[in-house]
């Protein structure tokens, strides 16, 4: 449904396209991934039709709506946008916001009760903006863009303004809202949590291009770089020799996923992976840091030749404290990457 390849932008001396590459199924839900001024907004508003492309392509539902000598304007693109914050008109009711953009037979249809009920507010159309919370009025402007069923949704970071607990239950509901009425839809994002539990598929965007895409599991699973495993998670990367089919890590001999090629490596591995006991198998490590975050904590291990490696544990019995002498052995297999 949308296909972007090879799209250059560039404000003034500042790159923030260069070169970036997206494809996105229809009806799946794609999460462009990356940090602060990478160019996700950027993108965004190229596919949009708010801002020109000097090179590459953009094309919706097959029609080429960019590139470098053509500029479909936004209303032609049938692009509907759901911003940060702020997006409803405050003197018009729900109703009147939803079913702004629709024709007169689909306000009559019942499309503006259909998409209220998809995002969890039957009967909320006579409210007016200002009698909504935070969360209910993005999920009105959520429903504002599926009204006129868009071949493409475009949601601009539609969380970030909301406080953490009201996040989840929203991220849930607009999940199943794009679903249940099979659209697609691209949300951007710098939230790595947002990106792997909403999305089908995860961009990863570094610097302007899209580094890594595929399904939520392969990116954190297989990242394509220790860039991008650092990005999507918390990532322990030592220095190790391949040795056969295993690495020679400061953790001991450990087997790799797939080959590696010869000699030295970085390897990757995740917190998850470490079993961390009182007196059981593996290295000798000191507690040298121990964050709690309540439904787990991440603990800073110090080995005995100085290497520090990251932790998560659900729980211990007694607590884990700084100071405190355990050993660290590795559950499954390390990925292996060039030498840093
Ligand atoms: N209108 C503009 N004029 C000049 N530079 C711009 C403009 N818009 C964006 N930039 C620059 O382009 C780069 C990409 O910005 P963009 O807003 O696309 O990044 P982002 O990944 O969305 O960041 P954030 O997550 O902070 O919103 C940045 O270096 C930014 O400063």
């Amino acid at each position: 449904m949308l296909s972007v390849a090879g799209l250059r932008k560039a404000y003034g001396s500042v790159v923030a396209l260069d070169g970036a590459d997206l494809e996105v199924a229809t009806g799946t839900l794609a999460a462009v991934l990356g940090p602060s001024g990478c160019g996700k907004t950027t993108l965004l508003r190229c596919v949009a039709g708010f801002e020109r492309v000097h090179s590459g392509t953009i094309a919706v539902g097959g029609r080429t709506v960019a590139n470098t000598g053509t500029h479909m304007p936004p209303h032609r693109r049938r692009v509907a946008v759901v911003p940060q914050e702020g997006a409803l008109f405050p003197h018009l009711s729900v109703a009147g916001n939803v079913g702004y953009g629709l024709d007169r037979a689909a306000r009559r249809s019942g499309r503006v009760e259909e998409v209220l009920a998809l995002v969890g507010l039957p009967g909320y159309g006579e409210r007016m903006p200002h009698q909504l919370s935070g969360g209910q009025q993005q999920r009105v402007a959520v429903a504002r863009a599926l009204a006129p069923r868009p071949p493409l949704v475009l949601l601009d970071e539609p969380f970030s303004a909301l406080d953490a607990g009201l996040r989840g239950d929203l991220r849930r509901d607009v999940r199943e809202a794009l679903r249940a009425d099979g659209a697609t839809a691209v949300l951007v994002t710098h939230d790595q949590g947002e990106a792997l539990s909403m999305a089908d598929q995860v961009a990863v965007m570094h610097d302007g291009q899209i580094v890594q895409s595929g399904p939520p599991s392969t990116v954190y699973r297989e990242p394509a770089s220790p860039w991008v495993a650092r990005f999507v998670g918390e990532a322990v990367l030592l220095p190790a020799t391949v040795d056969g089919p295993d690495a020679v890590t400061p953790l001991g001999r450990l087997p790799l996923h797939g080959t590696a090629g010869d000699g030295a490596v970085t390897v990757l591995l995740r917190p998850e992976q470490m079993r961390v006991s009182a007196n059981g198998g593996g290295t000798a490590a000191t507690v040298v840091r121990h964050d709690f975050h309540g439904h787990d904590a991440l603990v800073q291990l110090r080995l005995t030749d100085g290497t520090e490696v990251t932790a998560r544990i659900l729980d211990s019995t007694p607590p884990l404290a700084v100071g405190d002498t355990v050993t660290v052995a590795v559950r499954g297999a390390a990925r292996a990457f060039p030498m840093l």
